[in-house]
């Protein structure tokens, strides 16, 4: 086995406290990969194909979407290395303001701990950011800037196809995307996936989160009342949904409910960048999509207190949320 930072997973039966209860857990029926979710060549202008694969599956993948190969593998090496660190290298980050790591002593419900470690910081605007990002691995701010700097390209180009599929204004959705915030995820091989999740079922409390999962499958989402898997395509993103953006088309996109799940064989890791407005923003739906037939379905809500309310950001959202500049 690799050299592993911590040894809380290095066992041979799932401890109790890993144990999720009946009706949250995966269990032992098969959930197949679901071939039907659009892949979607950004290359095209899509916006039709993105509108429909919206309605249909709440998320779909993105290919030609101008983010260089090597800056998605320098990234999903340092997010490795960082997870590989020394516990007592590890440590210092969660002292480190508006940087925040959890491991997987964090409990999510009801006594049961994920089966995950997970570092989360805001990245954009980049400069007044990366102050506070991890120093190790030494490449962890080069890579991530350049990662993150991308990822804002591909959110805008993507939030600008569904604002005009909306019918909203162009840059409407890109004016309320002042926030960027970069989870890495990591899921290390666990010895009865049937009882563990990576992550509980959730939406993310974004306009979208852009995905990058590699090639190991772990990411469900529910379609239709049922869980179905989601394929790993290397080098192509996912796009998720998030609860702004269903709040701001007033209900005519809807938030994916999604959850990960762990494998026995090999350790997952995932990169999720949440796009998010800024906390003193009001969302609300946008008033071209509310008449008398389409009644406005949200009241408005400034996000910082969405975000706390939902807790958006698991147990340290309180923390994330201060330390992003109230004036952005
Ligand atoms: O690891 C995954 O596939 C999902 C990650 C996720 O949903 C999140 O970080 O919010
Ligand atoms: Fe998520």
């Amino acid at each position: 086995m690799n050299k592993q930072t911590s040894s809380w997973f290095n066992v041979e039966n799932v401890p109790q406290n890993y144990i999720f209860p009946e009706e949250d857990r995966p269990g032992s029926l098969p959930i197949p990969v679901c071939d039907a979710i659009p892949v979607i060549d950004l290359g095209k202008s899509p916006t039709e194909e993105i509108m429909k694969a919206c309605r249909e599956f709440r998320l779909f993948h993105v290919t030609e979407h101008g983010v260089p190969e090597a800056v998605i593998s320098d990234t999903m090496r340092v997010v490795k290395d960082f997870f590989e660190l020394p516990e007592d290298e590890i440590a210092k980050i969660s002292s480190e303001g508006g940087c925040v790591y959890t491991s997987s002593n964090c409990f999510a419900k009801d006594g049961a701990h994920l089966w995950r470690d997970c570092l989360k910081h805001p990245c954009h605007p980049l400069e007044q950011c990366i102050p506070y990002w991890p120093q190790r691995p030494t490449e962890y701010r080069d890579a991530l800037a350049k990662y993150v700097g991308e990822i804002r390209k591909l959110s805008l180009k993507i939030l600008e196809l569904i604002s005009k599929g909306l019918g909203l204004e162009a840059g409407y959705l890109g004016a309320l995307s002042e926030v960027q915030i970069l989870t890495a995820n990591n899921y290390p091989a666990c010895p009865d996936p049937t009882l563990t999740l990576g992550l509980l079922r959730h939406c993310d409390p974004s306009l979208i989160t852009i995905l990058y999962q590699g090639d190991i499958r772990g990411l469900q989402i529910v379609k239709d009342g049922q869980w179905i898997g989601v394929e790993a395509l290397p080098n192509a993103f996912v796009v998720i949904l998030g609860n702004q953006l269903e709040i701001i088309s007033n209900g005519k996109l809807k938030s994916t409910e999604h959850r990960a799940v762990t494998n026995p064989n090999e350790t997952r890791r995932s990169i999720a960048t949440l796009i998010n407005p800024s906390p003193n923003c009001i969302v609300k739906p946008a008033d071209v999509l509310v008449n008398d037939l389409s009644p406005s379905l949200y009241e408005p809500t400034l996000y910082k207190d969405f975000v706390l309310r939902s807790k958006g950001f698991g147990a340290f959202t309180k923390s994330i949320q201060s330390y992003i500049k109230s004036e952005t």
